[in-house]
């Protein structure tokens, strides 16, 4: 296994092409089993998860090429329609193939994703908003067994948690269902707004998405795409908080800045100054050293859950008492323990983190417990005195397309070790 080793490195300087986001790109790939026309799918990042998804569809029977960031897909004849646990197990989103199989081919098969390292995760919502389309499920042997006589139908769906996988499965089933299908309480996220984009162009009639009532009218069938993956506001906002913490300047090419307002103001707040173009964001500490900010985790468009942890790193060495709030997943605060290994000065109280600030950090063997934790590690290797080990990476593999070049090219002092 990979680790990464990090060294207390200069403020972070440069520029940082930003890939394409590995949340839209996952519903985005699935969108080819909609269709037996070839789909062409650019920017898409080089990552586990990319990985996991073609070979999950390739498994699915899926004509799959890849080179570089351009992923091929032609679903013209399946040759399963199930998805295994072998797979689902190291990626949740594989649950998004249950809406479009279920669609174009009537039946499905999925692996219960069951929960991970931040929460319990359950799939409810998408279930039955399915169950409302007609559709027969039953949970067996721990795979969702789901199939649906003919077309499934339109339907009024009113979610009772705001939920990004169940509106992105429930937005591809209902392209291809029979009438009118009306997602009330959808989530808004910009992965939302992008997957509705793509299945337009592949000839559905999604109005709505961005706003909590999303509204799909299902045609018969849909036609191929060639869509560019959205650029990834996770990846930007976890460079941009590198930099802060390091007291840097960098800039980050490639960005889509009105994906981030809540964060950019968050980093305001800290004392950045922050100059956006249409596809870029910059941002200058002048040398100094944030100061504490106040942040509570919700749906889009509020402070994403996915730049939590990045922030309780800044809140650690920052000015003055910061206060962090988790919202969406419940037991998200595993890189808390890890981080006081390296000297951090943070309270847990209840789903809180609270933070005394000017915590002087010191390099230690830390493990990453999921993505995020990882990226909030890796960042406080940064300021660490001494060397800091981060073992357990494929975490971060899942989520950051090279992440040590990318840092490297800012002055960071990081390389990758076997363990
Ligand atoms: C691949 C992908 O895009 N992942 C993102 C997606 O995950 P994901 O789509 O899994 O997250 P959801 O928006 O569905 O989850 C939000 C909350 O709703 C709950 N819930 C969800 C579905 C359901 O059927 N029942 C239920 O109770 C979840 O346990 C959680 O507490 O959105 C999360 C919230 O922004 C992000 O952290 C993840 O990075
Ligand atoms: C939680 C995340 O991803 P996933 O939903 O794929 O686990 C994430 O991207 O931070």
């Amino acid at each position: 296994m990979d680790k990464l080793v990090i060294k207390k490195s200069p403020p972070l300087r440069g520029d940082v092409r930003i890939s394409g986001a590995k949340n839209a790109a996952l519903p985005l790939l699935m969108t080819a089993l909609l269709t037996d026309k070839p789909c062409r799918y650019t920017n898409v990042p080089a990552l586990r998860d990319i990985n996991t998804t073609t070979a999950l569809l390739a498994e699915l029977g899926v004509k799959v090429s890849r080179e570089q960031n351009e992923v091929r897909l032609t679903a013209d004849a399946l040759s399963s329609v199930t998805a295994s646990y072998e797979l689902v197990k190291t990626m949740r989103a594989s649950i998004l193939v249950l809406g479009p199989l279920l669609a174009r081919h009537g039946k499905a098969n999925v692996s219960l994703p069951g929960g991970c390292a931040i929460g319990a995760r359950p799939v409810n919502l998408h279930l039955a908003g399915l169950e409302q389309m007609g559709a027969k499920i039953e949970v067996d042997e721990g795979y969702i067994r789901a199939h649906v006589e003919g077309r499934l139908q339109g339907a009024r769906i009113f979610m009772d948690m705001v939920s990004v996988g169940a509106t992105e499965n429930l937005m591809m089933a209902a392209a291809l269902a029979e009438g009118e299908t009306i997602l009330e309480n959808a989530a808004r996220e910009p992965e939302i707004v992008d997957l509705a984009n793509c299945l337009n162009q592949m000839g559905a009639t999604v109005t709505g998405a961005g706003t909590d009532n999303i509204h799909i009218q299902g045609v018969p069938e849909l036609t191929g795409c060639d869509y560019r993956v959205l650029p990834d506001r996770i990846e930007t906002g976890t460079f941009l908080v590198a930099a802060a913490v390091s007291g840097g300047k960098i800039r980050c090419l490639d960005a889509a800045p009105d994906t981030l307002d809540a964060v950019l103001n968050k980093l305001q707040q800290a004392g950045a100054k922050i100059t956006c173009g249409d596809d870029w964001i910059e941002l200058d500490m002048e040398g100094r050293k944030p100061n504490a900010v106040q942040v509570k985790t919700a749906p889009h468009p509020a402070f994403p859950t996915d730049m939590q942890a990045q922030f309780v790193t800044m809140n650690c060495i920052a000015q003055g008492t910061g206060v962090i709030t988790e919202t969406i997943f419940e037991n998200r605060f595993m890189h808390v323990p890890e981080l006081q290994r390296m000297g951090a000065e943070i309270a847990l109280e209840a789903n809180s983190a609270v933070s005394k600030g000017s915590s002087r950090l010191k390099g230690a063997p830390v493990m990453a417990t999921d993505l995020r934790a990882s990226a909030s590690l890796v960042i406080a290797g940064l300021i660490a005195e001494g060397e800091t080990h981060v073992t357990r990476i494929y975490h971060l593999d899942r989520g950051y397309e090279s992440i040590e070049a990318k840092l490297s090219g800012l002055g960071a002092i990081i390389s990758r070790e076997k363990e």
